[in-house]
């Protein structure tokens, strides 16, 4: 059996409390297969940062690296979240384009492919990890590796028509034909790399998805859509509701009801838009005011990009004015959290809210929608808000699918999910789960597998 290598710039050990979807899906994806998982370590050193230090936990063997200050300024604060993550999910606005950032990015990518290179073994197959690292299966092909090597981009492959305004973006996006396979979250981005593929490098890209150059070079590029282990959220679902922290939320709701959210406090995910869809639903029906919190757990990510500080600072206001205009001496409309919390205890959360309110502007997928569902009860499920624009909308279309953008959408499903009869609840709710216990993340895992060792 050939070992499994996966290499993302982000890496969580077992039992770290890390927001973020990729690393959690791919701790759940590695944890029985095992392998090697090499990326960054988290660090940042004012000194050129020394190799590689290696630890094995469980089944797993983690090979990891620090970055510089200069790195994690050019790599991943400039080039990957100022360049890439606001072009890739629709806000060009946003975008903030320096050469110095692309060159740091292009040089952390050769560095990770010198430091990765001689810990391989012949018989590896290789997966690397989002749009940190597009560059770094050619890097390790001019090393002379010669495994399968696959990619998996965990956010939209947005339209040719918003890629094109990335300066240099042929140069950068030609790398992905040094990997035999690329993964995307949906179809759709799966047909926009193919109409990318067809402008940029007149390529064509059958109904397979093998993309084939004039010079007779082929790849493949296929959806794979990733998902959560929803036994074991359940599982903690069941478990969470003798623990302290969930009988405290319980406690303190008084027998109201309970709307949930839960993201990284990025402008991707809509959070403004969701505090004003709010205080709408409020406005609109003002029989539920007293009776519903919102409660949004938003723990702070890359907090010193600047666009970053921004949306901070605005939804401490937006939070405040709401509160301050609706609250009664013994009812916040609002909760507004910037601590992140365990998956366990997320789990009993998502379970005593009658709401799952996830509203991302655009998201690759937002794990937090599968997860709401996975933890409901059968007898008595809540009811998914969910955002027509998170990767998610393709599979869980029982859910209340919602423009993030209309503020009327929105509170009209709150309002819709709150009078849902109990039947519709579980029929929706019932179909989601089915969708969720046949595409796991293990099957995540074995389907691309399957197809890089076949390609
Ligand atoms: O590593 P950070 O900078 O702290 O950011 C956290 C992760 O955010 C993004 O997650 C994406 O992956 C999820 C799982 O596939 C997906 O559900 C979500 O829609 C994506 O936004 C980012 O892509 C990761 O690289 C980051 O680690
Ligand atoms: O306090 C928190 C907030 C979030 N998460 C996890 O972070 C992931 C977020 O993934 P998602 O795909 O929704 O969005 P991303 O942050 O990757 O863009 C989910 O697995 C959440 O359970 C967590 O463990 N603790």
């Amino acid at each position: 059996m050939t070992r499994l290598v996966i290499v993302s710039n982000r890496v969580s050990k077992p039992r770290e409390t890390r927001a973020g979807g990729l690393a959690s899906a791919l701790n759940s994806a590695l944890n029985e297969h095992g392998g090697l998982w090499f990326g960054w370590s988290g660090n940042v050193v004012s000194d050129v940062p020394a190799g590689v230090s290696r630890e094995r936990i469980g089944e797993i063997d983690y090979a990891l690296t620090d970055l510089s200050e200069s790195e994690y300024s050019t790599y991943y604060q400039g080039f990957s979240n100022r360049t890439l993550w606001p072009l890739l999910h629709y806000r060009p606005d946003l975008l903030d384009f320096r050469r110095e950032n692309l060159s740091g990015y292009r040089a952390v990518n050769r560095r990770f492919a010198e430091l990765l290179a001689p810990q391989l073994r012949s018989d590896d197959t290789i997966w690397v990890h989002d749009y940190h690292l597009i560059p770094l299966g050619q890097e390790l092909r001019a090393l002379g590796i010669k495994a399968r090597i696959g990619f998996f981009l965990h956010v939209p492959f947005p339209s040719p028509e918003v890629l094109m305004m990335l300066p240099g973006h042929r140069p950068l996006l030609k790398t992905l034909c040094a990997y035999d396979l690329v993964g995307t979250q949906t179809d759709s981005d799966q047909r926009a790399l193919c109409e990318y593929s067809g402008r940029e490098w007149g390529a064509t890209c059958d109904d397979s998805g093998m993309v084939s150059l004039s010079d007779g070079h082929r790849f493949r590029c296929m959806a794979f859509p990733i998902s959560i282990d929803p036994g074991l959220i359940s599982r903690n679902a069941d478990l969470a509701r003798t623990s302290k922290a969930h009988r405290s939320l319980v406690d303190s709701l008084s027998g109201r009801e309970l709307a949930i959210s839960v993201d990284r406090l990025d402008y991707s995910k809509g959070l403004p838009e969701r505090f004003e869809a709010f205080a709408h639903f409020l406005d609109s029906y003002p029989q539920h005011r007293g009776q519903l919190s919102m409660m949004q757990i938003a723990p702070v990510t890359r907090g010193d990009v600047p666009e970053y500080q921004e949306l901070r600072a605005r939804l401490e206001q937006l939070a405040g004015a709401i509160n301050g205009r609706y609250a009664e001496p013994d009812w916040m409309p609002i909760r507004y959290i910037n601590r992140s919390f365990h998956q366990a205890n997320l789990a009993g959360f998502y379970r005593s809210a009658r709401v799952g309110l996830v509203t991302p502007l655009r998201d690759g997928m937002n794990l937090v929608a599968k997860e709401y569902v996975a933890a409901q009860s059968a007898e008595d499920p809540g009811v998914l808000v969910l955002s027509r624009f998170a990767g998610a909308a393709r599979e869980l279309t029982d859910a209340l699918l919602v423009n993030p953008y209309d503020a009327d959408d929105t509170s009209n499903a709150i309002h819709a999910a709150l009078e849902m009869p109990i039947e519709e609840r579980r029929r929706r709710w019932q179909a989601m789960s089915a969708h969720l216990r046949q595409h796991t993340i293990v099957d995540w895992r074995e389907s691309f597998l399957d197809v890089l060792l076949d390609s």
